[in-house]
């Protein structure tokens, strides 16, 4: 196995490769893009590379996902935009799906986890992104148990309230939570709710931070960084 990698040894030294490939995030990029993965006893069932991409409401998660998706062929699934969906489908949630959206609070996790497992089983990509969920700490244990595995990659996007308001408020989608009454609901139940999801993964060493403020081209050139080392990984270790 090693020769394969002598190409890197000038770079990384042979201690550091051994601590990388018995990272859980990097086997887990083995298993999910090596395409001949196995000979050296490596697992080589294809299991989605999950990414769960947390920040307040307005703090650009989605317009980054677009980006993310665009740039390194992740499907984006929207926990927000598939709660929509179904609300505005005739669905027999609908109604409480709405209300709960309009109160600002989280929509029960059995009905966000079904429509997130129905759209990863219909990805076109191993690579997947999940923006806007877990909203708390009950969605996330939930998801852990009904899908049975934790996210490899956590993204939080930091952005101060005001500017997140300035945002909701400039968006102009018709939104029913886009309000200024909804709109402070919605704050406070990311910070007492979300927050300790994003303290639950830093905790496991899984949140790259990205600060939120500036461009839409700013901020993504330091997503980008996040999501070329991971590239810089799979080039290495795809043999
Ligand atoms: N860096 C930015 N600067 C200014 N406006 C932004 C920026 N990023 C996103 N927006 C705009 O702010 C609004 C909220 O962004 P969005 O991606 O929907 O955030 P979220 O999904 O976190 O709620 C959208 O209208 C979007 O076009
Ligand atoms: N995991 C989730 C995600 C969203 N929701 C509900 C409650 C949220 O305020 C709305 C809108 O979510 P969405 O992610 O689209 O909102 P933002 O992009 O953060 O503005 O949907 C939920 O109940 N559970
Ligand atoms: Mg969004």
């Amino acid at each position: 196995m090693w020769r394969r990698f002598a190409h890197l040894s000038l770079s990384i030294s042979r201690t550091k490769l051994q601590s990388l490939v018995r990272d859980p995030t990097v086997l887990k990029l083995i298993n999910t893009f090596s395409s001949d993965a196995g000979n050296d006893g490596v697992a080589s069932s294809r299991k989605p590379f999950i990414t769960f991409v947390l920040g307040g409401p307005g703090s650009g998660k989605g317009t980054q996902c677009e980006k993310i998706a665009s740039i390194f062929g992740f499907a984006h699934l929207s926990a927000g935009e598939l709660l929509r969906e179904e609300m505005s489908s005739p669905s027999e949630n609908g109604e409480l799906i709405r209300n709960v959206i309009k109160e600002g609070k989280i929509v029960p996790s059995a009905i966000t986890i079904s429509l997130i497992k129905r759209a990863i089983n219909s990805a076109t990509s191993d690579k997947i992104l999940i923006d806007g969920f877990p909203r708390s700490e009950e969605n996330r244990i939930a998801f852990e148990k009904i899908i049975g595995v934790e996210p490899d990659l956590v993204i939080f996007f930091e952005c101060p309230e005001e500017e997140m308001v300035k945002r909701i408020l400039g968006r102009n989608q018709g939104r029913i939570d886009d309000n200024m009454e909804t709109i402070r609901k919605r704050l406070k139940v990311f910070e007492d709710l979300n927050m300790p999801v994003v303290e639950h993964y830093s905790s496991k060493g899984k949140v790259h931070k990205i600060t939120a403020t500036g461009t839409v081209d700013e901020i993504f050139e330091r997503v980008r960084q996040v999501f070329a080392s991971l590239r810089y990984l799979k080039a290495c270790l795809s043999f």
